[in-house]
């Protein structure tokens, strides 16, 4: 085991039966709050990044994704729930593990044939990542990968995002 893979599983912590009964929620919290394990994580997501766009999804995805696009030199491109984007978007609905929901970018984020990188915290069902990928394709930019800090590799999720080059920091 690496030493950042053992910095992040030991400051993810599991909440059992959050939001909902029988789900366990990887609370990113504790890593969050440690200064040297947040800057690891953020160099490691940042590393070797030639794009022109990071895209963070609301809520959490924001947190991780905008350090590693100032880090990597990129522009950031907010993907939020519905209903929160001022000017004219484009939508996508999905499912994940404990509900659904509608996502929207902006758009005109993005300029034709931009190389974007999607970031989030948690790759579980993929519903999320996938509803993310189509956005920006939609938008006219080009999907490079996506980039997790966590891949809960029992829900599949990477099997949903046929020919996208997944990344995930740690997987458990
Ligand atoms: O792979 P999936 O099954 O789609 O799940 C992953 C998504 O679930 C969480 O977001 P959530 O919708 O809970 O929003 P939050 O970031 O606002 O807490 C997480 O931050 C991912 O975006
Ligand atoms: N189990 C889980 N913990 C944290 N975030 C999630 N997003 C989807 N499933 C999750």
């Amino acid at each position: 085991m690496t030493d950042l893979t053992t910095t992040i599983l030991g400051r993810i912590r599991d909440v059992p039966d959050y939001p909902r009964p029988g789900v366990v929620f990887k609370d990113i919290t504790p890593l969050l709050g440690d200064p040297a394990a947040f800057r690891a994580v953020i160099d490691a997501l940042a590393e070797d990044l030639d794009v022109d766009k990071i895209v963070g999804i609301e809520a959490r995805g924001f947190i991780l994704a905008a350090p590693v696009a100032y880090r990597s030199g990129a522009g950031f491109v907010p993907v939020r729930k519905k209903g929160k984007l001022p000017a004219e978007a484009l939508e996508a609905s999905y499912d994940l593990e404990y509900g659904s929901a509608v996502i929207e970018v902006h758009r005109d984020a993005f300029a034709p044939g931009d190389r974007v990188l999607i970031v989030d915290d948690v790759l579980a069902t993929g519903g999320t990542a996938q509803a993310a990928v189509e956005l920006v394709s939609r938008a006219g930019a080009d999907v490079v990968g996506v980039s997790v800090l966590m891949e809960l590799a029992f829900l599949k999720g990477r099997n949903r995002l046929n020919g996208v080059d997944v990344r995930a920091l740690v997987v458990i």
